[in-house]
């Protein structure tokens, strides 16, 4: 059992490079960025999109590391008030200086002010909202389900009777309706997604580690849209951040095949945060020397 004097052990990286990011990470933590995707990251997947919440444990692992390292943020494809609230991060103490990245890193709040930065609406969403009901009848696709989300729209196949088959089947159709009102399509998970393009989670995820002038940064994900944010830790270690690449399952292979460390899911990735924390806190208590 994890005690104070014992904290669980820390995974090994497979990659010199991801235990190196690892190293750096834990000695210099206080110039370091944590950053994790929401949905099959913090939180499993389930198959209505409305009834995922953070792990049990997420909240008081985030807690516990987020006053030793510089900055947690969650960089997400939700709206921000969304992972908020399906992550119960508001109020949460310790976590008064969270950041959570929504729509792509299209949106940010902030719990120190409890405020949601957003862009203003792109136009082809509106056209889009109005025209998918058609286009969904018409492809004669039994359970996707649309999923509004204000700045974006998603269409769902989890739920269908072969999610993977309805999926392939709106892929052409609804890049054709993103195309023709300047959206693009975010594949994910069972998943299909219209938003608006010029942002996603590298870009976000570059910023804000630069922001903050990080030394060390651990991203952790699941999907396709975390490939970004990848890529994003590749370019930032040739500038000499060092980085930890965090896998989630591996349900999505190009996401686990460039990865560090591959990691069951959620609880794993909620043991890693657990984890840090304790070496951190221990190394901070121990006397130097
Ligand atoms: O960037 P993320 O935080 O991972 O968000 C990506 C999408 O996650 C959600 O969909 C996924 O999770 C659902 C709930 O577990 C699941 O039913 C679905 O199949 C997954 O794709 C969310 O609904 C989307 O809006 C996000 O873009």
């Amino acid at each position: 059992m994890a005690t104070p004097d014992h904290p669980q052990p820390l995974p090994v990286p497979s990659t010199q490079a991801g235990r190196e990011g690892l190293a750096a990470l834990l000695a210099h933590s206080g110039d370091a960025v944590v950053a994790l995707d929401f949905d099959g990251t913090l939180a499993d997947i389930v198959p209505d999109p409305e009834q995922s919440r953070a792990h049990p444990g997420a909240v008081p692992a985030l807690s516990a590391l987020a006053p030793l390292v510089a900055s947690v943020a969650v960089v997400t494809g939700r709206p921000a008030d969304v992972a908020v609230r399906y992550g119960g991060f508001a109020g949460a103490p310790g976590l008064d200086h969270l950041v959570v990245l929504g729509h792509y890193g299209a949106e940010r709040w902030d719990a120190a002010t409890d405020t949601v930065r957003a862009p203003a609406p792109a136009p082809g969403v509106e056209a889009v909202r109005a025209e998918l009901p058609g286009l969904l009848e018409r492809a004669g696709v039994e359970g996707a389900w649309i999923e509004d989300k204000g700045h974006a729209v998603a269409v769902h196949t989890r739920r269908a009777a072969d999610p993977q088959a309805a999926f392939d089947a709106l892929r052409g159709p609804l890049a054709d309706l993103a195309d023709r009102h300047g959206l693009m399509v975010e594949p994910g998970r069972m998943v299909l997604e219209l938003r608006p393009p010029g942002v996603d989670k590298g870009v976000a995820l570059t910023a804000h580690v630069r922001g903050i002038g990080a030394r060390a940064v651990l991203y952790a994900g699941d999907d396709l849209g975390d490939l970004a944010a990848y890529g994003a830790v590749d370019r930032l270690r040739a500038e000499g951040v060092a980085g930890l690449l965090v896998c989630s399952g591996t349900e999505v292979p190009e996401l686990a095949e460039r990865a560090d460390l591959v990691l069951p899911g959620p609880e794993a990735v909620v043991g890693l945060l657990g984890a840090l924390a304790g070496h951190l806190r221990r190394a901070r208590e121990l006397p130097a020397g």
